[in-house]
Parts: structure tokens; C-alpha cells; sequence
């Protein structure tokens, strides 16, 4: 997708190229998508309002699940919404991002010759969302569980003696003496038996993506399951539906 074409300033040979923004606005982080030189890259940042107002040129497009700070300025005519997602049967509550994961993986399934039967999309986020998708485009449900970090959280907050220990390595003991160590390592499980007890159940390739997929990717693969990973289906997927969106010939 090419957003736009090269400003060509002054001399006829000197081109500057502007670079454009889509954002996705998570549950704890932003998730930005950058056209630059002819291609698009993904970064992650902490909610950073302030890179909005030193943006070259206004957000191509913009879609958020979590909150968006009072006083930040975003176009709601940019905004995407789950009627701009070419997928169908979706209820009205369902988050941008789960549809987006969903027509990211769907459309990479399309594009490598993979989507014989439909697809279970994994976005291991802070929360981890499970969405089940048919080979013709129909949302078919899911699951939503506590993602890594708020497992982790959710323990400290609920109880008397435990500490968020943070996330970092899991150790590769099933069974840790320290509590920081069981604590991670059982969050971990908690993902696993779910990814492993929904694939099994839907007997559908498993896509995974997120903030946590890296992690998940080799326990998986550990366990004999391997999944389809690409992390950045959620902003792949915003590319692709707003990229359509700016082709349709308008009425
Ligand atoms: N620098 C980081 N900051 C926060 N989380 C991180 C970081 N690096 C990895 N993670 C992991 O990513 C997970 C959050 O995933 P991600 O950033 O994709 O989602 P999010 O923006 O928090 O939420 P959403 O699912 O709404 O997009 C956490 O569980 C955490 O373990
Ligand atoms: C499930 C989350 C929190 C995942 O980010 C988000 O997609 C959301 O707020 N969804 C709304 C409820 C739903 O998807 O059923």
C-alpha cells in the first residue's frame, strides 16, 4: 500500500517523502504502523500523546480498545470501526482489535495458499484474546483470558503476601521454589493449556500475535504444536482495511 505520493519540493530531483502513521490505541500500550521508504514497520510504545502532535502529516487511520487521554485531538472521521473489517457475523461489542487480528491472519491465510479450513487468531496481549474465524470470513466466537502481565498484576492486587515480580525469563523448572519464579511459570501454564485445549477443540491452525507471542511461539513449539506467527497482525490487518477503504471509489 503506498498512503500517498512523495512531496516533491524546490528542485525538480529533490523529493521528501512524508511519513504516515496508522495507530492502534491498546489496552496498555500504542501499537504504531510507519510507511517509510516503500515499506511499513511496527513499533510499540507507552501511550505517547505527544508523538501524535509531532507527526508530520494527520494518522491515516486510527482504531482503539483502550483509553484515549482527554485532550488528545484524533480525527473521528480516520477512525475504524468494526464496519470497515471485511469479515462477517460479528457482534456489535466485539473489540477493533480482535476483528483486525482476525482479517490480518485471514488475508495472509489468503494470500500463502493456507486457508483451506478457517483459522483460531491469538492475540496475546493484556488480555489474550482467542477469535475463531470460518474460511469464508465469519467470526465464529472465542475466549478472553488474563494476558502475562496481568496475571501477574491481578496476583498482587488479590492477595495479602504475593509481589508482581514483572515479567522476564520464565524459568524452564515446571515446579519453582522461588515465588517470583512460580508465579511467572504458572501464569505461562495458564496461556498454554488454553492456546493448546482451544486448538485442540477447534482443530484449526493456530495464528498468534501480541506483545506475548514470542514467548507462547516456543512453549508451543516445545509441546509439539506449532502455531503461525507473525506479531503485528492487529496493524497488519489496520493497513489492509484502510488501504481498501482509501481505494473504494467514493459515492
Ligand atoms: N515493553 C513492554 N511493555 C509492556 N508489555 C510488554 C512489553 N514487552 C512485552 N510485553 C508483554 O506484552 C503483553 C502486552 O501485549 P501488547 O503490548 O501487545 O498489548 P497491549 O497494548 O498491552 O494490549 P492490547 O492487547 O490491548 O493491545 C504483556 O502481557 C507483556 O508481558
Ligand atoms: C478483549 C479485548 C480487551 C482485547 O484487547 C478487546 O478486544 C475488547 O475490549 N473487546 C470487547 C469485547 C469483545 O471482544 O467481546
Amino acid at each position: 500500500m503506498r498512503p500517498s505520493p512523495p512531496r516533491c519540493v524546490g528542485r525538480r530531483h529533490l523529493k521528501v517523502e512524508v511519513v504516515r502513521h496508522c495507530l492502534l490505541i491498546g489496552n496498555s500500550r500504542w501499537h504504531w504502523a510507519e510507511y517509510q521508504a516503500d515499506e511499513w514497520q511496527f513499533c510499540h510504545s507507552v501511550p505517547n500523546p505527544l508523538k501524535l502532535q509531532t507527526l508530520e502529516a494527520p494518522l491515516l487511520a486510527w482504531a482503539a480498545v483502550g483509553p484515549i487521554p482527554a485532550g488528545v485531538a484524533l480525527d473521528p472521521n480516520r477512525r475504524l470501526g468494526l464496519g470497515d473489517v471485511p469479515l462477517t457475523r460479528m457482534p456489535v461489542w466485539l473489540g477493533i482489535d480482535r476483528a483486525l487480528a482476525a482479517w490480518g491472519a485471514l488475508r495472509r491465510a489468503h494470500t500463502s495458499g493456507m486457508s483451506s479450513s478457517g483459522l483460531l487468531v491469538a492475540d496475546a496481549g493484556t488480555v489474550l484474546s482467542l477469535t475463531r474465524v470460518t474460511a469464508a470470513g465469519d467470526f465464529a466466537g472465542g475466549q478472553l483470558v488474563p494476558g502475562l502481565r496481568l496475571q501477574l498484576r491481578a496476583m498482587e492486587q488479590g492477595t495479602q503476601g504475593l509481589i508482581d515480580p514483572g515479567i522476564g525469563s520464565v524459568s524452564a523448572e515446571p515446579f519453582p521454589f522461588a515465588t517470583a519464579e512460580a508465579m511467572r511459570r504458572g501464569s505461562l501454564q495458564a496461556l498454554l493449556g488454553t492456546l493448546l485445549e482451544a486448538q485442540r477443540e477447534a482443530a484449526l491452525p493456530l495464528w498468534l500475535c501480541g506483545g506475548d507471542a514470542s514467548v507462547l511461539q516456543e512453549a508451543l513449539s516445545q509441546r509439539g504444536l506449532d502455531v503461525v506467527h507473525h506479531p503485528n497482525l492487529v496493524l497488519e490487518g489496520m493497513v489492509d482495511v484502510h488501504d481498501r477503504i482509501s481505494r473504494a471509489p467514493s459515492l
